[in-house]
């Protein structure tokens, strides 16, 4: 690996020479060196060093460290060297070379436009960017499993957001971090921008604002909002476990799920699955099983336990699991425990996603279960909501839909499951990669047919037939 350490040194006190001597003893090789600034008593120069490993780099910039009279500035490796200047740009669909094309593009020409589309708001589909963008709103107050850090901070899911969007499906998204937690504020601000836009991507807002947001903005807009954190999730999640399924040979209508986190990614996880048709379910959150007949201070949580539990279970997660055919874990680290595994139903699915640190370490729990998925990369079984939110916002898009329903998710996850063919499918294969290029177009096909079929697309033209 390559890391590039900026340096400022001390001249009087130590030369370029001793700091590549340095490098060399702790067996670096110095592949780039630039000279940031320079001044009478120091000099600070970025030095690109190649390395083993992170441990090898760390080795290097201590020797580095104790070199007296130099300071290290700071360090970036190929990942930060990535993000420099930020990861996306915007880019003109046709050069201005001429008077004449400034005239079109630009005043005077493009006033003609915009009264057409004074006259018909509905040509904002056909005469600017609306039809094929999205806005991707943040807070930053729920960034994967790093919480709370800011809209700054936000900034860098957010543009990694657009570029899968434009990557996998074409679409041009724009990241936009809000400098503000109060609902009704973030509400009225998606609305106000609304107009440039033909959906709205919530992202990595905390629970249960998110709800409220999503809610009235999905009501008082009349284009798609997707909180994707709660659908993109319950969509793959839901694609998942129809093949999961399929391996150990049970149906849905007759398992009994546990899912732990009943928060933004478990209540959506939840509604899925019992629009699936899952009849038993049970939430359990730090204070346990969710259940009829308490007062819970979360109004949501209330509402869960009316949809959930047919036993009305109370207890802890190991009381509840007792029996269970599939584990879904949207909550926090190392919670579910290899005892937890054992007393489950024969065939054990476990579906543990909390980020980046699952709920059980994969390893642990490999001899007990039948299906393991994470929402890692370096494990099989990757549920993440990279593989829906593309394809179903392509779909609703292209169908012009006025907002992304339940049929829609549902049909977004049949056409992940989909993906992997019969004779593909098996314990370590049970949901597409990230990469698999045929997950957008089949999932937004089937989103598209589910708009036609429910009455919310508003695009005849195109309307693809059963
Ligand atoms: N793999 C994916 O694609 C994916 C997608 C979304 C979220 N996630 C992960 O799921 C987790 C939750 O995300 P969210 O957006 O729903 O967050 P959230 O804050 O809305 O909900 C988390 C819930 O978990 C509960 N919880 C925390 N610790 C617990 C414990 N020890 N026992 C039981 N419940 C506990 C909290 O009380 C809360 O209700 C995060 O780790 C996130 O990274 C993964
Ligand atoms: O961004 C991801 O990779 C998954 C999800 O949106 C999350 O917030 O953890
Ligand atoms: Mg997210």
């Amino acid at each position: 690996m390559h890391i590039t350490i900026r340096l400022q040194f001390q001249k009087d006190l130590v030369s370029f020479g001793d700091i590549a001597t340095a490098i060399g003893k702790a067996g670096g090789d110095i592949v780039g060196i630039d000279v940031i600034s320079s001044s009478k008593t120091h000099t600070v120069r970025d030095i690109t060093v190649s390395a083993f490993d992170t441990k090898h780099c760390n080795l290097i910039i201590d020797m580095l460290k104790k070199i007296q009279g130099v300071k290290v500035v700071h360090v970036s490796d190929r990942t930060f060297l990535m993000h420099i200047g930020g990861k996306i740009e915007m880019k003109s669909k046709i050069p201005i070379k001429t008077r004449d094309d400034l005239s079109r593009v630009y005043t005077p020409g493009v006033a003609r436009v915009c009264t057409a589309i004074a006259e018909d708001p509905t040509k904002a589909y056909s005469l600017t960017i609306k039809r094929n963008t999205v806005a991707v709103v943040s807070d930053g107050t729920a960034v994967l499993g790093l919480g709370d850090i800011g809209p700054h901070a936000a900034m860098p899911v957010m543009e990694g957001k657009a570029m899968l969007f434009k990557q996998l499906a074409g679409v041009d998204a724009f990241p936009i971090c809000l400098d503000t937690k109060d609902t009704e504020e973030i509400i009225q601000i998606v609305k106000a921008i609304a107009p440039a836009f033909g959906g709205i991507n919530l992202e990595d807002i905390s629970a249960p604002r998110c709800f409220e947001i999503e809610e009235r903005l999905k009501k008082e807009l009349d284009i798609p909002v997707f909180h994707d954190d709660q659908h993109g999730t319950a969509v793959v999640l839901l694609a998942g476990l129809l093949n999961a399924l399929k391996i150990v040979g049970k149906k849905l209508e007759d398992i009994k799920v546990v899912v732990t986190g009943i928060g933004a990614a478990g209540i959506a996880c939840t509604k899925i699955l019992l629009a699936a048709g899952v009849r038993n379910i049970i939430g359990v959150d730090r204070t346990g099983a969710i259940h009829r007949g308490v007062d819970y201070e979360n109004p949501y949580w209330i509402e869960y336990a009316q949809m959930t539990n047919p036993d009305n279970l109370s207890g802890t997660l190991s009381d509840v699991i007792e029996g269970a055919d599939v584990f879904i874990g949207v909550s926090a680290p190392g919670i579910l425990t290899v005892e937890d595994v054992k007393k489950m139903a024969k065939d054990p699915i476990v579906f543990a996603m909390a980020n980046p640190v699952p709920e059980i370490d994969p390893e642990l729990a490999e001899p007990y279960v039948r299906v393991m998925a994470t929402g890692r990369s370096d494990y099989p079984n990757q549920i993440n909501n990279v593989l829906c939110f593309p394809g179903i916002f392509r779909g609703a898009l292209d169908c012009r839909a006025k907002e992304i329903n339940e049929e829609m998710k549902l049909a977004a996850a049949q056409a992940i499951a989909s993906v992997v063919t019969d004779e593909e499918l098996n314990e370590t294969y049970i949901i597409p990669s990230v990469f698999n290029n045929k997950v957008a177009e089949r999932v937004r096909e089937a989103v598209m047919k589910a708009a036609y079929r429910t009455g919310v697309a508003r695009k005849e033209a195109i309307a693809p037939t059963e």
